[in-house]
């Protein structure tokens, strides 16, 4: 008989880096993608015949695959191979998307949280948070947006010595106010790592890890604009990729420079600031980019899986 299940997944965006910790801090936003998922059985065709349909509203509408290319479908189809259960004949997608693309502000990572959630959601489910989250790390490559998309709040990830992925998550204090400016132009995060050098001086990475260390307990407990701008200090990666966003390094100078602590929001070219946007539109009408300038909430759940009837 033919069957078909339907779930909707919510997934938050995600800011990585905030400055010292490249590729282990990230935080979870309060601006989502919303994926409506189904599975079903009637399909036309042989018994091995695949059908998938993609409807995408919002950003990437008109340029994003509709096919097994997408890649909320690559996670899904990932995520069942890694639970070794039957690949779904048909795949049915209504992707809600709010996430900018290539802004580093977690999109790739939302998708594959998604696509992998959407999966255990209807097809594995003895898939557990751990191997939601390695197989995460795997497809995007570095942890550091999954793991705030997964679980919400400020995480911290590192690698393993077995070579898997960790996190820990932590509740960012309530006086911590992140303001995103959005430009219209993106930066791939496979360019931006192709920046990056393959060594640096040890002096930064030693002034790289006094800083995350402070960033944990500023974000934590004492949100202070005068400690967070020192604690966003970078040395690691922001400067190596500055050629490739000039007017993103030339506003986080002006608003540094105005005391707010303002980083690249994950490989760019977004900025990520934190405290209230009113003191900073002046600064960023000044540079010359076109920003959108969103106030947002942390959030503090992570990615949500709802089947309708209980929605
Ligand atoms: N909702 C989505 N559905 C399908 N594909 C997506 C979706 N979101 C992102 N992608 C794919 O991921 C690409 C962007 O990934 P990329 O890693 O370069 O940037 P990002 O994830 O937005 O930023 P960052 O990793 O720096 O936070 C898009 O160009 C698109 O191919
Ligand atoms: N840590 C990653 C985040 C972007 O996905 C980077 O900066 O390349």
């Amino acid at each position: 008989m033919a069957s078909s299940r339907t779930v909707v997944v919510r997934v938050p965006a995600t800011s990585a880096n905030l400055g010292p910790g490249f590729d282990s801090l990230g935080l979870a936003l309060g601006l989502y993608d919303e994926v409506e998922a189904e599975i079903f059985d009637d399909v036309p065709g042989s018994a091995h015949a695949r059908l998938v349909k993609v409807h995408v509203e919002g950003e990437g509408a008109g340029e994003l695959d509709t096919g097994e290319a997408h890649l909320i479908i690559r996670a899904i189809r990932a995520a069942c191979d890694r639970a070794g259960v039957s690949q779904p004949r048909g795949i049915r997608l209504r992707c809600h998307n709010r996430i900018p693309h290539a802004r580093g502000l977690g999109s790739s990572s939302a998708a594959i949280c998604a696509g992998i959630l959407a999966a255990r959601a209807l097809a594995a489910p003895d898939m557990t948070d751990e191997e939601v989250f390695t197989l995460a790390t795997e497809m995007e490559g570095h942890p550091d947006n999954v793991a705030p998309c997964l679980s919400g709040g400020l995480t911290i990830a590192w690698t393993h010595l077995s070579g898997s992925p960790r996190m820990l998550k932590l509740s960012p204090h309530g006086g911590v106010r992140p303001v995103v400016y959005v430009p219209r132009t993106r930066l791939s995060t496979e360019v931006a790592r192709g920046l990056l050098p393959k060594d640096v001086p040890h002096a930064d990475a030693a002034a790289n890890a006094g800083r995350a260390a402070l960033l944990i307990a500023a974000l934590t407990q004492r949100p202070e604009s005068g400690l967070l701008l020192a604690a966003t200090e970078d040395r690691l990666h922001q400067i190596y990729r500055a050629p490739a966003m000039p007017a993103t390094a030339d506003l986080i100078k002006r608003l540094r420079m105005a005391g707010v602590p303002a980083v690249v929001s994950g490989a760019g070219p977004t900025v990520l600031a934190f405290g209230t946007a009113d003191t900073h539109d002046l600064i960023a009408s000044e540079v010359g980019s076109d920003w959108h300038i969103q106030p947002l909430d942390v959030d503090r759940s992570g990615a949500s899986v709802q089947f309708p009837e209980t929605r």
